[in-house]
C-alpha cells in the first residue's frame, strides 16, 4: 500500500510539473488533476475531492488587473509597461513584446499549498499571502512585468492602510514580503519551481502607505541550481532609493515542494 502511495505522489510530482507555474488557473479548470490531487491531499487514499466539470468552474480573478483602488501613478506605470508589451505570459510562451505581464491569482496551488499532510481544511482555505484580502486597496496591490531579454522584472506596488509598521508607513515584513514575491516571481520565470534560500535586505528610507513604488529586480548570476537575483524599491521616479536587496532562490524538484521542504 505504502509503495503503491508513494508512485502515486511520484506520478503527481510529475504530471505537476508542467501545471505549477499557471497555478490555480489551470489546476481549477483540469477535474482530472485536482481529483488526483485530492487523493494526494487525503494521504493517497481512496476519498476524491467532489469537482465541478471545468466549463462550470468560475474564471479565477487576475488579480493583477487594475481595479477601482489603485491611484494615478499605479495606473499611468501600469500603462506605461502594459503598452510595451504584445501578450500575457503563458506558458511556454514567448513573448513579442520587450514587456510581458503576468497574471496573478490568489491560490499558489490548491491542495498542496503548504505540504500534503495539511488537514483539507487548511488545504482549501489556503491562499498566496498577498492576494489574500477581500478589500480592493487595503493590502498589496501590484503587478508584475518580466523582460525575458533583459532578465529583469519590474513591479508596481501601491501599499494599502492594512500594511502599517510604523506610524503611516509600510512595514519592513510587507516590504520583504513584496521583495520575496517579486524575485522569487523572477526566478520561477527563469527555473521553476524554486524557494527562497536567502534573504538580505537594507531599508534605507521609509515607504509611506498609500505610495505606489517601483520594485525592480535584476539576475545577478546563475549556478547550477542557484539564482542570485538583486532587486531595489525605489520613488516611481526613481530618485528615492528605498530598500535594496540581494536573494538567493534554489531550483527545487517537485516532490520538495508538495511535502512541504
Ligand atoms: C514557491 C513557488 C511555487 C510556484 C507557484 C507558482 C504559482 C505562482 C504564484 C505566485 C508567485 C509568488 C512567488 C513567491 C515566491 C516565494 C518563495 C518563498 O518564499 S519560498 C518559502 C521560504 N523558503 C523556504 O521555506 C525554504 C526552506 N529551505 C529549504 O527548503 C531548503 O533549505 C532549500 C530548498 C532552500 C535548499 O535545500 P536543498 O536540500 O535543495 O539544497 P542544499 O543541498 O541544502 O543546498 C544546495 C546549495 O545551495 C547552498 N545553499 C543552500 N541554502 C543556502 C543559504 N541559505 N545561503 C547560501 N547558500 C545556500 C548550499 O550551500 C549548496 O551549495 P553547493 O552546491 O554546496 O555550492
Amino acid at each position: 500500500m505504502k509503495a503503491a502511495i508513494n508512485r502515486h505522489r511520484a506520478d503527481m510530482t510529475r504530471s505537476l510539473g508542467g501545471l505549477l507555474f499557471r497555478g490555480v488557473h489551470s489546476l481549477t479548470s483540469i477535474p482530472a488533476v485536482r481529483t488526483q490531487l485530492g487523493h494526494l491531499a487525503s494521504g493517497g487514499a481512496v476519498r476524491t475531492v467532489m469537482t465541478l466539470p471545468s466549463f462550470l468552474s468560475p474564471k479565477p480573478r487576475d488579480f493583477s488587473l487594475p481595479n477601482s483602488s489603485w491611484g494615478s501613478e499605479m495606473l499611468r506605470l501600469h500603462e506605461h509597461y502594459n503598452s510595451q508589451c504584445e501578450g500575457e505570459m503563458e506558458e511556454g510562451e514567448e513573448g513579442r513584446g520587450l514587456w510581458l505581464r503576468l497574471p496573478s491569482y490568489n491560490r499558489s496551488l490548491k491542495y498542496a499549498t503548504g505540504g500534503v499532510y495539511l488537514s483539507k481544511m487548511v488545504q482549501a482555505n489556503a491562499r498566496l499571502f498577498t492576494r489574500n484580502s477581500r478589500e480592493q486597496g487595503a493590502g498589496f496591490e501590484y503587478v508584475v512585468f518580466v523582460n525575458k531579454k533583459e532578465n529583469k522584472c519590474v513591479c508596481i506596488f501601491q501599499a494599502g492602510h492594512l500594511l502599517e509598521g510604523p506610524p503611516g508607513c509600510v512595514h519592513g515584513g510587507a516590504i520583504a514580503t513584496m521583495i520575496d514575491t517579486v524575485t522569487g516571481t523572477h526566478a520561477n520565470v527563469l527555473s521553476r519551481p524554486v524557494m527562497t534560500a536567502n534573504l538580505n535586505i537594507n531599508y534605507r528610507s521609509p515607504i509611506p502607505l498609500g505610495n505606489t513604488v517601483l520594485i525592480e529586480s535584476s539576475l545577478d548570476s546563475r549556478e547550477g541550481r542557484k539564482m542570485f537575483i538583486s532587486c531595489k524599491v525605489t520613488s516611481t521616479d526613481g530618485s528615492k532609493l528605498h530598500t535594496e536587496a540581494t536573494a538567493l532562490f534554489l531550483s527545487v524538484n517537485f516532490s520538495h515542494l508538495l511535502k512541504g521542504g
